[in-house]
């Protein structure tokens, strides 16, 4: 199977079956065996396609007598491939971009006239590729937002909260590559130990720029087949999301709740903190995910976790103030990691309205654990005031015993007096996130 065919197979799932592209991608590269050169392609296409996906189809609509809407997944996303490589992927003929499309189209559609109506669409833009018709930048909010295929309404939610130039950049950090970023399984090695196995599997290496114990990654491929990762060295996760677990001041000996846990990113973060000495209950609401906290922890070597299924909105007897530490890492509408899920971007906004009460009941519910004087730590992976700041400000308006404090994280953040912070990516070369910190009063019950 070719690069451009395992692209467009993850396309059509995607809108047939709700897929992951990641995880689909990451399937049938290693079912159809792609070598590295093919996945990387591979990858850069499909993702390429969805962050530019609104831009492509304003085009596309525009040469073609048929609706998109109207045609089979397979034609579209084939117009979609063709015309990304043409706008994107200079480096790759125009005359192959459009061959490769129509052969798919003939070898996938159940449509005889499909291929025709590919090759057609394709050659017609492929003419007009220096004079295609300029967008309209009289509403600038309608303009970014096909420019960098967001959806109006995000853009206009953030053109309320960054000025117009942070906010472009913003969009553009969207649509770029991410790095690969590992931390380093401190509990059993130094870092440059792992910095060494991992140049050892022809992978270039360097230290990030200000998180300690944090490896910046290219050259990967799959990182999970190679020694470095059967030996537990090191966890993927970005720069942010151990920056949630350090703002907690978690200590050797505490005992944590990770009440939203799977994967375990942060229990595995939490336990490294804490030098695997105390007690972490990493707890999930599915079933299913519990075995993934396992996995990782056993990977990792990290006694200390015990995985859970729990339901993080239900009082569960006996945890009432028992807890040092309790992390909320809510389900959100993950709108800070775009970069790296490029279609969360296009989830019905509807289906965010009810996040907010979600993350409220569980932090309503979660607050019960900490004993007096310990610390309630809120996170998402978002970026909207509705799931963050709101949040906070209901959870204070009801919880008297409970107040923000500030806490201090390493690199550019620093000190953070208030007690929440946002990790703008555009600012801090991260994924987007949202922290606040509680402590609860030692004489309040
Ligand atoms: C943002 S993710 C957590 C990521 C994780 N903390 C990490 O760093 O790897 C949110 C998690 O909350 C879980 N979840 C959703 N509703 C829940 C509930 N009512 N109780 C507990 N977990 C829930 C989801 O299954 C999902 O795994």
């Amino acid at each position: 199977m070719s690069a451009r065919e395992a692209a467009l197979l993850t396309l059509v799932a995607m809108e047939r079956q709700k897929a992951w592209s990641n995880g689909h991608l990451k399937k049938v590269i290693q079912e159809q065996r792609l070598d590295r050169r093919d996945a990387a392609l591979a990858t850069r296409l499909c993702f390429g396609v969805i962050q530019n996906r609104m831009l492509l189809d304003h085009y596309l609509q525009q040469y073609s007598a048929m609706k998109l809407s109207k045609m089979e997944s397979k034609v579209r996303n084939n117009l979609r491939l063709g015309l990304y490589q043409m706008l994107f992927m200079t480096k790759i003929p125009v005359s192959a971009a459009v061959s490769e499309g129509v052969k798919l189209t003939k070898k996938h559609c159940k449509n005889p006239r499909a291929g025709g109506m590919v090759n057609g669409i394709l050659r017609n833009l492929a003419r007009h590729l220096d004079e295609l018709p300029t967008l309209d930048r009289g509403n600038p909010v309608a303009y970014l937002s096909l420019l960098y295929s967001h959806p109006q309404w995000l853009v206009e939610e953030w053109s309320q909260q960054l000025e117009a130039g942070e906010l472009e950049e913003l969009l553009r950090w969207d649509n770029s590559e991410p790095p690969v970023t590992v931390q380093v399984n401190t509990c059993r090695f130094q870092t440059s130990q792992v910095a060494a196995a991992l140049e050892e599997e022809g992978m270039t290496v360097t230290a990030h720029p200000w998180l300690p114990d944090c490896l910046v990654l290219t050259g990967t491929g799959d990182l999970t087949q190679g020694r470095a990762w059967q030996t537990g060295m090191f966890y993927p996760q970005d720069p942010a999301a151990r920056l949630a677990v350090l703002a907690a001041g978690l200590l050797p000996g505490n005992k944590v709740l990770d009440a939203c846990a799977a994967p375990g990113g942060k229990s595995f973060a939490a336990a490294m903190t804490m030098g695997d000495q105390g007690e972490l209950y990493a707890c999930d609401l599915h079933a299913h995910k519990k075995a993934l906290i396992e996995a990782g922890a056993a990977r990792l070597g990290l006694g200390s976790i015990t995985a859970q299924v729990l339901d993080a909105r239900k009082p569960r007897k006996g945890w009432e103030g028992t807890f040092d530490t309790v992390l909320a890492d809510v389900p959100c509408s993950g709108l800070g990691v775009i970069r790296k899920k490029p279609e969360i971007r296009y989830k019905p906004q509807e289906e965010l309205a009810g996040l907010p009460a979600l993350q409220g009941e569980i932090l309503d519910n979660v607050a019960h654990y900490v004993k007096p004087g310990g610390v309630l730590l809120y996170s998402t992976c978002t970026l909207r005031p509705q799931e963050n700041e709101a949040v906070v400000r209901a959870f204070l308006a009801s919880h008297g015993g409970f107040s923000l404090e500030g806490f201090r994280l390493p690199g550019p953040m620093g000190e953070q007096p208030e007690g929440v912070c946002t990790l703008w990516p555009q600012r801090l070369g991260t994924d987007g996130f949202f922290l606040a910190k509680f402590r609860r009063r030692e004489d309040h019950d």
